[in-house]
């Protein structure tokens, strides 16, 4: 069984894709090594750029260039002989409707039919290399690049089977035995196998090879992924064909542990990103090459380019402006979150789509109440702005409806706010502007999020939002990325400007606004109590408030009362989190750890407006390796707290640290960055006190209506129960200098949007 299994084809967006490149023991093999002029390229990335720019400047001469290069590109209908015409059938018609293939594409489906062959250790080609390394940027069309060789190579076993089976039983034509065997075959063997690093991309693959295969009769696909019933995929998966499967790693280690029959191998060479144990796991399962294909699509900085379709240096895309802003300090950070928001959707008031990040789920959760209360209040779309949330601590069924409803909102004014779940891979089609607020996890993951505006030659904008302890990451980490910077006055003032035009003449600033998005396939119903979106939405002209400027000018003043509602106990948690995250990225940002703690803590006074930074014990401390922190700094005094300042307050966590577990352990359970361990699910009006008894909840995805919330007692931080903090006191007055200032003077003056070139 295992000589059938015809490949691996895997979606590595690893971590840290150099070195896995590098380090793989799979590239001492010999790979189809293309030279960009081994392959026929009628249109490159060169003049993909050159057309982006030609757009952008919108002269008649440009617009001819573009024409001729928009002729110069490949159609699908040069692969008929050489594709299935079912598959082709699928591209070029319904479901798919493509008529030009992408620049990856136009340099792998080329190689059809002869990529796609069996293996064969008689004929003469045997030795030639049969794995692809493909690099090409976010959004340009890798999916259907790696899964139309997959299909064809899947279609080509089993009738060379078939066949095999027949010339065994020496027969030339009979029609029943090749149909049992190509049934049998295709039960027992595997044809592709997709791995890919989170569920919600696992989900878009799988919907994508659907499609991709619906003519064809009998062709499954399975999806793996964990978060659902793992009994039922093992039962399904017995049951099934195995076309293709597409899985993350953890499930898939599951399944092999229960399929012995299964085998796999050398599966390590394919990924170096987190889940090497899992893959370790399943390496005496995978055929030996060359009877297993190895195909690597990733998107990163490797220097190992064969099949390599990104002809500039950048590791983005041109065409997608990428701002960064210093903020001069903390309390600046939601209103001038809020403001790239409302500027978005004045920008594109028709088709505002915007994914905001955060590097925790905590503070993704708080910034997704957050956002809620202020968008119907601040936002020029106010409570019709959509807002989507998503992260680990959702269930997957959530996440799935979650993912699919933002993909498919067409309101004009969506916002997903998320962790770095949705950052790799996932196709959000027409996403105009991407936020990311605080520190990625790398560079890469940096370019990943940013991939996700600016799809499909689309335009779209890149924003980062960094604390002035946090600006490292641009300096030293982002030293290839060509950001512009953006100051909270620039962008205030630019956003007057937008909205004084806005009320000056409404009907007329809509009209010259750019388009709506065309719809696209209708969402499924959504049984997700919290993002019952999308819902229907008025059109533009009603849903922006008119004057719209006292509305925006308010933002700083609404920002404020919002941070007043704002549960201390929530934003301590987050404050934990970020934490946890922050302190293994110290040598990154190039400052010292006790820098981090100062910088969280002068996160959670300023930008969430508690009174006294959140408490944190000297064990905790210690194992952050900051020991001699307290020591050295008078204000991380770990001195007891007077018993006053905690009595009466108190919280099932508390008590449960009270019933013995250690203040570290409770401190731990905080840290909740995706790969770090779970808290229990919250509704998603997490950080904001609930209503009092007998009002209403209203606002959409279970946020509270204005005038819900029982106002802050006064002090009420500082008098919490220490029940499991251990015996030493909080933190007091923090620190406040020391972070460096910003550098986020002068040099913007553009607006937003930018004009992407199509392929
Ligand atoms: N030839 C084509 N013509 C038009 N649209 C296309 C074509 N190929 C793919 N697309 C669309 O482009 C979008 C991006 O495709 P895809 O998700 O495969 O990109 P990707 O390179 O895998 O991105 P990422 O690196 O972020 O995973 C999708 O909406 C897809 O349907």
């Amino acid at each position: 069984m295992a000589s059938y299994l015809w490949s691996q084809v895997t979606r590595a967006c690893a971590r840290n894709s150099t070195r896995a490149v590098r380090s793989a023991p799979v590239f001492s093999r010999s790979f189809v090594a293309l030279s960009r002029s081994s392959v026929a390229r009628p249109c490159s990335c060169r003049q993909q750029s050159s057309l982006a720019t030609a757009k952008a400047a919108g002269g008649s001469s440009s617009i001819s260039q573009s024409q001729k290069e928009e002729e110069t590109r490949i159609p699908f209908t040069t692969l008929e002989g050489k594709v299935h015409p079912d598959v082709l059938r699928a591209i070029t018609k319904a479901p798919m409707l493509l008529t030009h293939m992408s620049p990856v594409q136009a340099e792998v489906l080329p190689l059809l039919p002869g990529i796609a062959e069996p293996y064969n250790k008689d004929a003469p080609q045997s030795d030639s290399a049969r794995d692809l390394l493909v690099k090409a940027k976010t959004g340009t069309g890798k999916t259907l690049a790696f899964l139309v060789p997959a299909v064809e190579s899947r279609i080509k076993h089993i009738d060379q089977h078939a066949e095999r089976m027949m010339r065994d039983a020496g027969v030339t034509d009979d029609p029943r035995l090749a149909e049992q065997a190509k049934a049998t075959f295709a039960r027992q063997t595997v044809g592709t196998l997709v791995i890919s690093p989170t569920r919600e991309l696992a989900n878009q693959i799988v919907t994508e090879a659907i499609k991709l295969t619906s003519h064809l009769k009998g062709f499954e696909v399975q999806l793996l992924v964990g978060g659902e019933s793992k009994s039922n995929q093992l039962r399904q998966w017995s049951r099934a064909r195995h076309d293709i499967v597409v899985a993350t790693p953890g499930r898939l280690r599951d399944l092999l542990m229960s399929q012995p029959n299964l085998i796999l191998d050398e599966a390590d060479t394919l990924l170096d990103m987190g889940f090497h144990d899992d893959i370790e796991a399943g390496k005496e399962h995978l055929p030996h090459c060359p009877q297993r294909q190895t195909f690597l699509f990733f998107h990163g900085l490797p220097r190992h380019a064969f099949v390599d379709v990104i002809y500039d240096i950048s590791p983005v895309h041109a065409h997608v402006p990428q701002y960064h802003t210093i903020l001069p300090s903390p309390e600046h950070q939601i209103a001038h979150l809020v403001r790239l928001i409302a500027h978005d959707q004045l920008i594109h008031p028709h088709a505002s789509k915007i994914i905001v990040f955060f590097p925790t789920t905590k503070m993704t959760q708080l910034f997704a109440s957050l956002l809620r209360e202020a968008s119907r209040r601040v936002l020029p779309s106010s409570g019709h702005t959509h807002i989507y949330e998503l992260h680990s601590k959702r269930q997957m069924a959530q996440r799935t409806s979650t993912s699919d409803m933002f993909r498919n909102d067409n309101s004009g004014a969506s916002i997903l706010v998320t962790s770095d779940v949705s950052a790799r891979g996932v196709d959000y089609p027409g996403v105009t502007r991407v936020i990311q607020v605080g520190v990625p996890s790398s560079t890469e993951q940096y370019i990943h999020r940013v991939g996700r505006t600016g799809r499909a030659g689309t335009s779209g904008r890149g924003d980062i939002v960094l604390l002035p302890w946090e600006m490292g990451f641009v300096t030293w980490q982002l030293t290839e990325v060509p950001l512009k910077p953006l100051t909270v006055s620039e962008l205030t003032i630019q956003l007057s400007e937008l909205s004084s035009t806005f009320d000056q003449d409404p009907a007329s600033y809509l009209q010259n606004a750019p388009p709506a998005r065309a719809a696209t396939v209708p969402a499924p119903k959504s049984r997700d109590r919290y993002n019952r979106g999308p819902r229907p939405s008025p059109p533009a002209h009603m849903r922006i408030q008119t004057p719209i400027t006292p509305v925006v000018e308010s933002v700083d003043q609404t920002v404020t009362e919002i941070q007043s509602k704002l549960v201390e106990e929530s934003v301590s948690e987050t404050f934990m989190s970020l934490l946890g995250y922050y302190m293994g990225r110290s040598g990154d940002l190039r400052i010292s750890r006790e820098a981090i703690v100062e910088g969280c803590k002068s996160w959670a006074t300023k930008s969430c407006g508690l009174p006294v930074p959140p408490y944190v014990s000297a064990a905790f401390l210690q194992k952050l390796g900051l020991s001699g922190m307290n020591r050295r700094n008078s204000s991380m005094s770990t001195r007891a707290p007077s018993k006053n300042r905690w009595e009466g307050r108190g919280s099932a966590r508390r008590d449960r640290d009270r019933e013995g577990a250690s203040s570290v352990e409770s401190d731990f359970k905080a840290w909740d960055h995706e790969s770090g361990p779970k808290l229990q699910d919250r509704p998603s009006q997490y950080g904001f006190r609930a209503p009092r008894e007998g009002q209403r909840q209203g606002g959409y995805g279970g946020g509270n209506r204005e005038g819900g919330y029982a106002p802050r007692s006064q002090g009420s931080y500082g008098d919490r129960s220490n029940g499991g903090y251990g015996n030493s006191g909080g933190y007091n007055n923090p620190r406040e200098s020391g972070y460096g200032g910003g550098r986020s003077e002068g040099g913007y003056r553009g607006s937003s949007g930018g004009n992407g070139g199509r392929w």
